[in-house]
Order: C-alpha cells, then sequence, then structure tokens
C-alpha cells in the first residue's frame, strides 16, 4: 500500500476497491452544455436542459452533459424531443434544409413584437436578419428556453447583447457568406452615383432625355477612403483599386501592414475625410461609431464629396446629412442603410434629388443568401448541440484544436469547483476563489476562460437555482458578488499537457470538513487529469488520487492499519460500488484523508455506520 504525505506526489491506494486506470480511449471530453440532450455532439459534446440546476442532475450519467468521445452516445436519441428553431426572417432555403434535419423549424416572418416573444417561450432557438428587434424584453418572454440566437448576416445591433448573455444566451453570427455581396454592392453604389444611373433612369421613364443634366463624374485617379478596413472594406478597396482609384483606409484596429499589401494607406480620421473625394462606410455600428458622420465632420470635408453607405445607417446623422447636401458639402449620397428601417416615405434624405438609395440589398444576393444561410444553420445547429461556436459574438471563440485539448481540463474544472462549495459550510459565504493553475506552458499560451467559466458554474449551481454556462458564467458570478482570481504558476512539468493541475480555493469561509482546510486557513482542493480522467489529487494539505467519477466520500481519520477494509465493508454490505480508494497522510500514523470514489448514493444509514468507525474524525459526502 502506497501512502503519501504531500499533494506533490501522491501515488493511489491499489486495494480490492481501486478501478483499474481508465484507458486514453475513454477519455471524457465535455463542454458546458446548452441544452439539447436529444443530439450528443458528434465532436465533443453534449448538452443539458436549462433544468441543470441541481447537483443530483449533474452526476455522470449518460443522461446529463458528459459524452464519451467516439462512444455510441455520438448517436442521434429518438427518445429525447428535437429542438425548436424559430426562424423569423427569410432565410435561403439550404439553410432550412439543414435546420430541419437537426430540429423542429418553424419559419414565421414579419412576427409583431407580441408575437416574437409568444414564439420565443417556446423556442430553443431563434433565427433572424437585420429587421427583427431581439430586445431585451423578447429575453425575458424567453424565460430561459431560448439558448442560442442566430443572426444570419454580420451586423449584430439588432440584438441586445448585453441581456443574451444575462440571460445565458449565446449569439452567433455568419460574419464570411456576405461579405463580398456587400463589397459588390458598395461599389455598384459609388459607380451608379458618380454617372446618376438611378436619377437618369428615372427621368427617360417619366418621357424626358436630359443628357447635359445627368453628366457624372470619373473615378480613375480619384481619391476613396473606406472607412473601416474590416471584411467588406478591404474588398471594396481591392475593387476600387482596380477601377484606377487611389484608396485610402481609416480604421483604428486594422494592422497597417494588411493595408500596405493591398497599396492603401491607414490615415487618420480626418485625414481620410478631408482628402477624400468619395467616402465609403463599412464601420460597423457601435457606441463609439453612432452619428460619426455629422455636422462637425461633415464640415471637414472636401466640398463636392460623395458618400456611400452599405454598413449602418446609425453611423451617419440623417439631418445633418441633408444640410450637407443642401449646402453643397456633399454633392451626391449613396445609401443602402437607414436609422430607421423601412424609412418614412417622405424622408428628406430619402427624397432627395441627389441621393441614390436601395433598400439594405447589401447581402442580398442569391449566392450570399444561401451562404449565409448554411452559415448560420451550421453554427445555430452547433450551438445547440453545445458545441462552442466559431462565430459566437457574446462567448470566447475557441480554437477547436485548443478546445479538444481543453476539454478533460474544463470537466476537471467544473468537478472541482461543485467539490469545493460542498465543503464549505454555508453556500451563501462563498464570495472569494482563488484558482491557481500549474502549467509547465508559458503564461500566454494558456487561455483560461473555460476554466474559469466552468469552475463558476460547478460553484454556483450547486448553491443557486441559476443556470450557468460559458456565455453567463462571468455575469453570473458578479451578480453574486463572487471574486474569482486566477494565478498561473509555470512548474517543470510536461509542456505536452496544457494545465498540470488546478487548484480551487475558497477563501474566508468555515468548512464542514476540516481536513480540507490548508495550512493558509482556506478550503483548498486540487486535481490533474490523468489518461484524460479528472482526478483529485489534493484536499487541505493531504494528498489523494482519486478518480472524479460517481460520488466521493472524504474520510479524516487517524492513520493506522484496517481502514480501507473496515469503510470498504460497510460500504459493500449496502451494495455501494466503490470505483477508486486513495489515502492521503500528512504526519505517519498521525492523520490520513481517505476519498472513496462510490458509484451510488449510500443510504444515510450507510454514512452513518461509516462516520461511526471509531478511528474516523470526520466525513463528509459529496456529489459529483
Ligand atoms: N448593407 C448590407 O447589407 C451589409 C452587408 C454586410 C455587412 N454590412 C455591414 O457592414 C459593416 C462592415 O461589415 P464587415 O463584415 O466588414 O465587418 P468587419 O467586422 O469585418 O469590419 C468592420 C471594421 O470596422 C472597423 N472599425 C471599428 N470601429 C471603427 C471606427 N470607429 N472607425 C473606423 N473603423 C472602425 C473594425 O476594426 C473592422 O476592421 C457592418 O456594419 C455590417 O453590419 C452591411
Ligand atoms: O449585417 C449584415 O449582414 C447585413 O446588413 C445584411 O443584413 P440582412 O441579413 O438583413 O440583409
Amino acid at each position: 500500500m502506497a501512502f503519501s504525505s504531500s499533494c506533490s506526489s501522491v501515488k493511489a491506494v491499489n486495494s480490492r476497491w481501486t478501478s483499474p486506470s481508465p484507458s486514453p480511449s475513454s477519455r471524457l471530453a465535455v463542454i458546458p452544455a446548452f441544452l439539447h440532450r436529444r443530439y450528443t455532439a458528434s465532436v465533443k459534446l453534449t448538452a443539458t436542459s436549462a433544468a441543470l440546476k441541481t447537483v443530483e442532475q449533474t452526476t455522470l450519467t449518460e443522461d446529463n452533459k458528459f459524452s464519451t468521445v467516439g462512444s455510441d452516445s455520438d448517436e442521434y436519441n429518438p427518445t429525447l424531443p428535437k429542438p425548436r428553431i424559430l426562424v423569423a426572417e427569410k432565410l435561403g432555403e439550404a439553410g432550412v434544409n439543414l435546420l430541419r434535419e437537426f430540429g423542429d423549424v418553424d419559419c414565421s416572418y414579419d412576427l409583431s413584437p407580441e408575437d416574437l416573444k409568444k414564439k420565443v417561450a417556446e423556442s430553443d432557438a431563434l433565427i433572424v436578419r437585420s429587421g427583427t428587434k431581439v430586445t431585451r424584453e423578447v429575453f425575458e418572454a424567453a424565460k430561459g428556453r431560448l439558448k442560442v440566437v442566430g443572426r444570419a448576416g454580420v451586423g449584430i445591433d439588432n440584438v441586445d447583447l448585453q441581456a443574451a448573455t444575462e440571460h445565458g444566451c449565446l449569439v452567433v453570427n455568419a460574419p464570411t457568406a456576405n461579405t463580398v455581396a456587400a463589397a459588390e454592392h458598395g461599389i455598384a453604389l459609388l459607380a451608379s452615383m458618380a454617372r446618376n444611373v438611378a436619377q437618369a433612369d428615372a427621368s427617360i421613364k417619366a418621357g424626358k432625355w436630359e443628357r447635359s443634366k445627368y453628366v457624372g463624374v470619373s473615378l480613375v485617379g480619384k481619391t476613396l477612403a473606406v472607412m473601416g478596413f474590416g471584411k467588406v472594406g478591404t474588398e471594396v478597396a481591392r475593387r476600387a483599386k482596380g477601377l484606377g482609384m487611389n484608396v485610402i483606409s481609416h480604421d483604428p484596429y486594422a494592422p497597417a501592414d494588411r493595408a500596405r499589401a493591398l497599396g492603401v494607406d491607414l490615415v487618420s480620421f480626418d485625414q481620410a475625410i478631408s482628402t477624400a473625394d468619395f467616402v465609403s462606410l463599412h464601420m460597423p455600428l457601435t457606441p463609439a461609431t453612432k452619428k460619426v458622420f455629422n455636422d462637425e465632420t461633415f464640415s471637414k470635408m472636401k466640398k463636392g464629396v460623395r458618400l456611400i453607405n452599405v454598413a449602418r445607417g446609425g453611423v451617419i446623422d440623417e439631418d445633418a446629412l441633408v444640410r450637407a447636401l443642401d449646402a453643397g458639402i456633399v454633392a451626391q449620397a449613396a445609401l443602402d442603410v437607414f436609422c430607421e428601417e423601412p424609412p418614412s416615405k417622405d424622408s428628406k434624405l430619402i427624397q432627395h434629388e441627389n441621393v441614390t438609395v436601395t433598400p439594405h440589398l447589401g447581402a442580398s444576393t442569391k449566392e450570399a443568401q444561401e451562404g449565409v444561410a448554411i452559415e448560420i444553420a451550421e453554427a445555430v445547429a452547433g450551438a445547440l448541440r453545445g458545441e462552442l461556436s466559431a462565430t459566437a459574438v457574446n462567448a470566447p471563440m475557441v480554437d477547436p484544436e485548443v478546445l479538444s485539448e481543453l476539454t478533460p481540463y474544463i470537466v476537471l474544472a467544473e468537478k472541482l469547483g461543485r467539490l469545493a462549495v460542498q465543503l464549505a459550510s454555508g453556500g451563501k459565504g462563498v464570495q472569494s476563489i482563488r484558482v491557481v493553475y500549474r502549467s509547465a506552458r508559458n503564461r500566454d499560451d494558456l487561455d483560461t476562460r473555460l476554466l474559469r467559466a466552468m469552475i463558476t458554474k460547478g460553484i454556483i449551481e450547486p448553491i443557486s437555482d441559476s443556470y450557468v454556462n460559458l456565455v453567463n458564467a462571468d455575469f453570473i458570478a458578479k451578480q453574486k458578488g463572487l471574486r474569482i482570481s486566477e494565478e498561473r504558476m509555470v512548474v517543470d512539468s510536461s509542456p505536452e499537457y496544457p494545465v498540470d493541475s488546478i487548484q480551487v480555493q475558497i477563501l474566508n469561509v468555515e468548512s464542514n470538513f476540516a481536513g480540507a482546510v490548508s495550512d493558509s486557513g482556506d478550503i483548498s482542493i486540487e486535481g490533474k487529469v490523468k489518461y484524460g480522467v479528472p482526478h483529485l489529487t489534493c484536499v487541505g494539505s493531504f494528498g489523494v488520487d482519486v478518480s472524479l467519477e460517481g460520488n466521493l466520500i472524504l474520510c479524516r481519520q487517524v492513520d493506522q492499519p484496517g481502514m480501507i477494509g473496515q469503510v470498504g465493508n460497510i460500504l459493500g454490505e449496502q451494495n455501494v460500488n466503490v470505483n477508486f480508494m486513495s489515502v492521503g497522510r500528512t504526519v505517519l500514523r498521525k492523520q490520513a484523508i481517505m476519498a472513496i470514489g462510490v458509484d451510488e448514493e449510500p443510504e444515510d444509514k450507510t454514512l452513518e455506520k461509516i462516520g461511526g468507525v471509531s478511528a474516523i474524525e470526520e466525513f463528509v459526502f459529496l456529489k459529483l
């Protein structure tokens, strides 16, 4: 029998109750699951329902959020209800078909705000374009059922992200499929505005032939300022260069070398707007960009400038634009987007003879709409399966490789949080958490956001009725006054693994198990991943080694022979299966901690019998 005396060198006790070492093929791969149990992820995870709130529901059973990679649980489970997906705006057919393979799809367009609220209360996912306002009221009306909002396009300014996050609802978008369409529309507006195509067309249709009235301006040699050098802005710049234009750009966040590679100079805002003959807007609508084109900025523009907007109406003060048009500062404007959509019929801006308008058509090509539909359908279905989305807007985006590497540590993190909080006497006093990640990798090579979120989930869910997931973990922690500080320590272990150990400490709180209190007076537990399986390796100052499967009994006892046999017999008599057992001690023949992993939950009388063993000074039963 191997005993150990510190947390850093622990050996498992091989008794007849000790399960064989788990093989790498039984690696658990888990993710904070969003919701649905009908499917488990083909890649990584299964989901829990919003009802995942009690310790009982989070034990390792087939029916909950943990799945075994590559196991049969990757199969469709017909006994569980399909997720309901509400598609509230027209979506390309290919995307709808993809969604139908996965869930019950309700395509209901042009819903009133009231009808939308009614429908979301019965939906797991909602898909919109720019025409639906997904407000705080919508999330409130969903009463926790809505787990994913998919924005079939780029701009998410019509979704209340803060409210989504507070409600634990993931927002995903489809940011790439309509880039070219938007850029092409920008170029179409630029060229048609310069040559008065729309006005001349209307004039002929009105029976006129006005050749001298519609003399245009040439593009070649003119300076175009691209405001926002992101996906669309870059494509517009590329095309404008092909038209022989001199292109400059303003974007405080774009890398200069990417611009330079296209022959585009990144300049200041004032320099861009004061030197350009054409200004094309491609920045998102944010508090910083709202009405950034206003009386003051128009006054700095070159007289006779031409303006194109295929980004968002709200970046322009529309009344100021009318004034600038009337004053001749802005010679012409071509607008695809408006502060209010649709704009009012008698809007001075829309009716202005020097303004060309289209009804938010930037993304509206057949190709782009099919692409966007597929992109968003895949993102929503993935999120419903509990996968982390590469296009998540309000949750950490994690590279799939990093995710697969971190997956067993994510399981460990949640279990450590769950165990630690059960060791505190009186959950309400839990305020201050310290997490120490020991790793052989450089500090910058370990992204701990997922781990922190799962520790938070593990701590909060057993002591509250909150549903915690990756999206809302930080928010709920803050709301509950939980302070989580993180430390990373570089240790001399193998850099092949992202984390060597995770230690979770609950500071300034009493424990119901004195053995879990470390020398510093805090509840402290530590765990590692071994062969892909989370293990508890330290409780207070005692080293143990028990795989975190099933439930756990911790006993603090006088270190003497025969303890394992006595407790094992009590459990065996009550038909409670021991899956792992380990003993750690600090000083020979003084005190030891016995950690016993059990598959079943022992009855109270069984636990009482364990407590009755004379050498046992205290014990605690913990649900994983
Ligand atoms: N009209 C349409 O149908 C249509 C279609 C697609 C995209 N859009 C809109 O176009 C805009 C750009 O889309 P994208 O896909 O290129 O997004 P993107 O995120 O790739 O690019 C936006 C760029 O704007 C930059 N930016 C942010 N704040 C800025 C500021 N204050 N000044 C200058 N630049 C700033 C960012 O750094 C980023 O490079 C978005 O508003 C999107 O909603 C409209
Ligand atoms: O942000 C976008 O993707 C565009 O504005 C397209 O919006 P739409 O999906 O409403 O056409």
